[in-house]
């Protein structure tokens, strides 16, 4: 039986919901790239076909952007996050220090943005204001068209749990859950039924390869393990727009191409808004734009054909 027909099962003796949708859209490409070798059943080290286990990187329907992504913004002409002249000012004693210094930025629905900058430049700032961690000091962030300094903080945690799948470059994983634990918290916070939360964490768990795994606590994995568990903790909810902080920062070349690889086909065939914030120019490769930062201010920004070699 294939992925798709057992979540079609699932489907008919459970109430079809958008997760369930999702689930049947992504294991339709888990199926496909299964014609190929599937290897997460044994091992789950760091091993060539641990790592070969993508199952978004089945090149037959390599840039086919699934047809079924859902649309957050009412048109493609309007900004899914919009900043402008956005500044963020810490009080360090009697001197006031301006991390950002009027930021303008529009990102829209299905963008791979890419954020570079070198160390201080303000990227962290900077998302934490995108990811509606914080809220600017002067100007304004709109998520989906709402100012979110407007927001009360528990409308403000309820958007961006639905919206946003965080993944931190320190893997920000709790040291006393599992990898199961891990994956469904986001679930958990959102009050879903236990059952359809462990389907969705075991569901996420084959995506990303680490079935073997379910019962490791984070010390017990391996860098690039719990940096796939940090990705499928970020799909938990199935947030349009993933958002991630250097995500290869404390991988390997393989595991962090594996990765990178990873979010790539998920913008491709899921049509996920993809944002990352790094200082690693090779990540550059698969944006569709790139914003350089530089001493908290935009130094230029430069549109992409995704996989073009550098300029
Ligand atoms: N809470 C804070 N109080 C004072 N200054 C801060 C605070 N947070 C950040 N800064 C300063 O703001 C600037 C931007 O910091 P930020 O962490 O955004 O940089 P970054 O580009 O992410 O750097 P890195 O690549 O090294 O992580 C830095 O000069 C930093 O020292």
């Amino acid at each position: 039986m294939t992925l798709t027909e057992i979540i079609k099962t699932f489907k008919t003796k459970l109430n079809p919901s958008k997760i369930m949708d999702s689930l049947e859209r992504t294991a339709s490409f888990y199926d496909e790239s299964e014609n190929g070798s599937k290897g997460s059943e044994s091992g789950g080290s760091e091993s060539e076909v641990d790592l070969k286990n993508n199952p978004y990187s089945s090149s037959a329907s390599g840039s086919v952007k699934s047809s079924e992504a859902t649309r957050i913004t009412l048109n493609e002409k309007e900004p899914l996050i919009k900043l402008t002249d956005v500044w963020k000012l810490y009080q360090m004693g009697e001197v006031e220090f301006a991390a950002l210094k009027g930021i303008d930025l529009e990102i829209y629905e299905g963008e791979f943005l890419v954020v570079l900058g070198p160390s201080g430049s303000g990227k962290s700032t900077l998302m934490n204001l995108l990811g509606c961690l914080d809220i600017p000091s002067k100007g304004t962030v709109l998520l989906n068209s709402r100012d979110i300094s407007e927001l009360a903080e528990s409308e403000l945690a309820r958007i961006r749990g639905q919206m946003i799948g965080f993944i931190f470059q320190s893997f920000n994983l709790i040291p006393t859950l599992n990898t199961m634990g891990n994956v469904i918290l986001p679930l958990e916070f959102q009050e879903e039924e236990p059952e359809k939360a462990r389907k969705r964490g075991e569901y996420l768990l084959e995506i990303v390869g680490l079935s073997d795994k379910t019962f490791n606590l984070p010390s017990q994995l391996s860098g690039g393990q719990r940096q796939r568990v940090a990705i499928a903790r970020s799909l938990a909810v199935n947030p349009p727009i993933i958002l991630a902080d250097e995500p290869t920062g404390n991988l390997d070349t393989k595991t962090g191409d594996y990765i990178l690889d990873f979010l790539s086909k998920l913008h491709e065939k899921e049509g996920k808004t993809i944002i990352i914030v790094t200082h690693d120019l090779d990540i550059v490769k698969h944006a569709t734009r790139v914003v350089y930062i530089r001493d908290g201010e935009i130094e230029k920004i430069e549109e992409r054909k995704k996989n073009e070699s550098e300029k």
